[in-house]
């Protein structure tokens, strides 16, 4: 006849079993999860090994994909080069990397980017796709960031286009002609990943384009989208593999300025280019400042707050952007600062793209000095001029960010 006792004794252990069991899963999780991890790696390496097919060992072939290969030397390219760096870009010499990797997609390797943001990854596509012969296409996840890029290059006279749903039937059937006949001038064209995956007839219009050999490089930027183990994964990413299955001797430049190992391995998996030349710059921001201020408990106080620090720091009406987490927030926020005499204007994901782009144009053009936005806006986001300081309102505290000529939203 068990007592009392005897079922709390037999309770208690097997409570100190479940927690042992627990434990042993927890571990096992931990173990699982670090297989998972070699096993890709793995798998790449066996992919680099069969691409080769030189007798190499997989290790030496991976590791060719950031060999000691010379590309810094003299090139033929080099004066034209130099040409347009100068006279198309304004840009009187290169940062860190950014010659070699030119040099690199002019002798029409892939090539894997990873460079601070900022520090002038898309100089190393753009200037290439002016030289070599044909469109160059250049994928980007945001459309915010597209119409930043094209927005910048038509301003410097290159003829850059992009095919979103902002595009207008006009633009639209020009855009078409100069990839199926090659008619009118067509350098740069940007699209969002979903136009690879979704648009049959975006895929073949490009087919034409590469049959006719016209097609002279493709780019994918923020290509850490493309990894799972990255922290923006983009599923439409994925079918950017068809890219170089489909166009096999077109040279694929990926950029990113976040990416571990693994989320390299990944991405060189994913878009099939496991000989590409690899370039890491260092990630140091020296022109990056936070500050880390206490917030009042009282909404109208930290609009005050934010006003008079955009106010005091910035009398010149240098731009920024304000990042809130709601819309509704968004709206409100920019409302109360045109009260207190600040031209701000909100930018959200639920305006529609017409909006957006406006908002966004204005800013650029310094029509508008401040955008309230959510995270919808701000990834690659690119303005050199003045200051430029982004503040979260988001947080317990008041987190800025000043004095940097570019930002992302995270
Ligand atoms: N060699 C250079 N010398 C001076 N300025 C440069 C140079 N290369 C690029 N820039 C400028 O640096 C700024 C940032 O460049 P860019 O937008 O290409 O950065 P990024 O690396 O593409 O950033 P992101 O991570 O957003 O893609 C731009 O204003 C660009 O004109």
């Amino acid at each position: 006849m068990e007592t009392e006792a005897d079922v709390l004794e037999e309770l208690l252990n097997i409570e100190t079993e479940i927690e042992d069991v627990q434990d042993q899963i927890k571990l096992l999780l931990e173990r699982q999860e670090k297989l998972h991890e070699r096993q890709s790696e793995l798998k790449f390496l066996l992919e680099a090994y069969k691409a080769s097919g030189t007798g190499n060992s997989a290790n030496e072939n991976a590791s060719r994909s950031s060999s000691l290969e010379d590309w810094s030397g003299s090139f033929e390219w080099d004066s034209q080069a130099d040409d347009v760096r100068l006279n198309i870009f304004g840009i009187p010499s290169y940062r860190q990397n950014q010659k070699e990797i030119i040099n690199a997609i002019m002798s029409g390797r892939d090539v894997l980017v990873i460079m601070a943001a900022g520090g002038g990854k898309s100089l190393c596509y753009q200037l290439p796709a002016i030289l070599r012969d044909g469109v160059a296409l250049v994928i980007s996840p945001l459309l915010s960031l597209i119409q930043d890029q094209v927005m910048g290059l038509t301003a410097l006279g290159i003829p850059a286009f992009m095919l979103t749903s902002t595009t207008s039937k006009e633009n639209e059937k020009f855009i078409y002609k100069a990839l199926e006949k090659g008619e009118g001038e067509l350098k740069i064209l940007y699209v969002t990943p979903e136009k690879i995956s979704k648009s049959k007839r975006f895929m073949s219009k490009l087919e034409k384009c590469h049959n006719a050999g016209r097609l002279s490089l493709i780019s994918i930027d923020e290509a850490h989208c493309c990894s799972q183990w990255g922290h923006d994964f983009r599923p439409d990413y994925k079918s950017l593999s068809i890219l170089k299955t489909q166009f096999s001797n077109v040279p694929v430049v990926a950029l990113t300025a976040t990416a571990t190992q693994k989320v390299q391995y990944d991405v060189m998996e994913m878009l099939r280019i496991p000989k590409c030349v690899k370039f890491v710059s260092t990630v140091n921001r020296p022109n990056l400042f936070y500050t880390v201020r206490s917030k009042s408990s009282v909404g109208k106080v930290v609009v005050d707050e934010i006003a008079e620090f955009i106010q005091e720091s910035y009398s010149n009406s240098e731009s920024g952007i304000v990042y809130c987490f709601s819309r509704k927030e968004c709206e409100q926020v920019a409302a109360e600062l045109r009260e207190r005499g600040i031209a701000a204007d909100y930018y959200h994901a639920d305006m529609d793209v017409n909006a957006r782009e406006k908002v966004h144009t204005w800013w650029s053009k310094n029509k508008l000095q401040v955008i309230v936005g959510t995270v919808a806006f701000g990834m690659g986001i690119n303005k050199p001029d003045g200051g430029y300081y982004y503040i979260r309102t988001n947080l317990p505290v008041l987190s800025l960010c000043s004095d940097v000529y570019f930002c992302n939203s995270r």
